[in-house]
């Protein structure tokens, strides 16, 4: 520890009050000193904490000062974490679990995140290649001692049915239709239809802001829209799009371009009509609910009915709240599963679908087949997994992750 300040830091891990000076003796803040020995510190190294008043008068003093000792120099974006990384504190699912719980709005992404930095991922990630690795071990013996004849035998039948529960497992976590990925970036509802329906009458409810302009010319928004809303804990963002018409307007017909796209990416589309026949969105695929929206004007049901559509009325308020608790329920089921262990990133997913093939190639080859290109693949499938957590090929994967931390992280 650095000569300036040893005597006068706190007994690890106690607070302690002290007068931050210069060296003067001038007094620049009364703060809170916080000192944590490596390795057990967030980072694994030796931790100074001054708990100071934030003004930027004493943060510009206190840095001058802290510039002077001897190797002191501010943190780079996310080097806390990278140093907790590099020590061997934290595995890469756990640092990208701090990210998100750092930028978590809603309850679902909180808690998804919490396990994550927690180390749910890790645990079963390393669990996989533990197993794999161990595969590898007997396939290895085996290609090893074959020459002597005795440990080759019954390797493959004994390998063959573990890979198989192996890449069965790997594929139920993959194939959980995008909940984590969707409860990490939020659920995306699409407002759509034809020009003057409401589309951003509703926004502007859903919102409890004006942040779409609303007239009664047709074709009155052209750019795309977002507002993000917290429906339970789940985080949905909403988009406002320009009216679904044809027209020579170059602006609109480009506003009607992009709403088509906003359709497109949506995970649910709320068409918007005022009554009558009901409007083509070119597009099966996406479900889509249809909102038949002015009732005050038509004299329809508002609310839930029992075709599935739904009745509004953004004047009157009628219809709305049942509106907003249907999406709510239809997402309750991301939200409930923000508990379980779920994969977050396409980073995982890259890195799962790689070993899954490198399993599914080994299965064919065989133990039996070709040992040497057997063992191949199953390092290749081990190696995809510990890119997950860091435990190879690191440095590729590292910028991408750290960054997105802000200073001081
Ligand atoms: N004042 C303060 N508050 C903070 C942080 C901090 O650095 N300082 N954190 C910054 O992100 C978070 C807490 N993160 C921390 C992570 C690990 C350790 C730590 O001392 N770990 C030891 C002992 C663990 C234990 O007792 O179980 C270790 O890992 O060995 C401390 C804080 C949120 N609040
Ligand atoms: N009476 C009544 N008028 C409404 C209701 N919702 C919207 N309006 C009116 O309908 C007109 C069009 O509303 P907007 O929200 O701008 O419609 P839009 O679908 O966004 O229209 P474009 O942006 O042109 O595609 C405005 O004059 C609104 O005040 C409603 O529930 N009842
Ligand atoms: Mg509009």
């Amino acid at each position: 520890m650095c000569e300036k300040i040893a005597g006068k830091v706190p007994e690890p891990r106690r607070a302690a009050f002290r007068r931050l000076r210069d060296e003067t003796g001038e007094v620049i803040d009364e703060a809170l000193v916080l000192f944590f020995a490596g390795p057990n510190s967030e980072t694994g190294e030796d931790c100074l904490e001054l708990q100071a008043h934030g003004s930027p008068a004493v943060l510009q003093r206190l840095a001058a000062l802290l510039g002077d000792f001897p190797g002191c120099r501010p943190a780079e974006p996310g080097e806390f974490a990278q140093r907790a990384f590099l020590n061997g504190k934290v595995d890469l699912t756990a640092v990208e679990g701090l990210a998100d719980l750092v930028d978590a709005e809603t309850e679902a992404q909180r808690r998804l995140a919490v396990r994550q930095m927690g180390g749910s991922l890790r645990d079963l990630y390393e669990g996989w290649r533990t197993r794999l690795v161990e595969i590898l071990a007997l396939a290895e013996a085996g290609i090893d001692f074959v020459d002597e004849g005795d440990v080759g035998g019954d390797i493959g039948h004994t390998i063959a049915p573990i890979l198989e529960e192996l890449r069965r497992e790997i594929e139920a976590h993959l194939s959980d239709a995008r909940r984590g990925e969707r409860i990490r970036h939020g659920a995306v509802v699409t407002l759509a239809g034809s020009p003057n329906v409401g589309k951003s009458s509703l926004m502007n409810a859903l919102a409890r802001r004006e942040v779409a302009i609303v007239t009664d010319v047709p074709g009155t928004t052209r750019d795309r829209l977002e507002v993000r809303l917290d429906l339970d804990g789940m985080a949905v963002t909403v988009i406002d799009t320009a009216g679904l018409r044809e027209t020579a307007d170059v602006v609109e017909r480009e506003g009607v371009r992009r709403a088509r796209l906003a359709i497109k990416e949506a995970d649910l589309v709320l068409l918007l009509g005022a009554g009558g026949p009901p409007i083509s969105t070119h597009d099966g695929e996406v479900e889509t609910w249809r909102v038949e929206s002015k009732v005050d004007l038509t004299g329809s049901l508002p609310g839930r009915r029992d075709d599935g559509t739904f009745g509004i009325s953004v004047k009157t308020g009628d219809g709305v709240a049942d509106l907003l608790d249907a999406l709510a329920e239809r997402f309750r089921h991301d939200v409930a599963s923000s508990g379980d262990v779920l994969l977050t990133q396409a980073r995982h997913r890259r890195h799962l679908s790689e070993c899954v093939d490198a399993l599914a190639a080994a299965v064919r080859i065989g133990y039996d087949g070709e040992p040497d290109l057997f063992a191949e693949e199953l390092r290749r499938a081990a190696r995809s997994l510990g890119r997950i957590t860091g435990r190879v090929d690191v440095e590729e994967v590292l910028g991408a992750i750290f960054e997105r931390l802000c200073i001081g992280k």
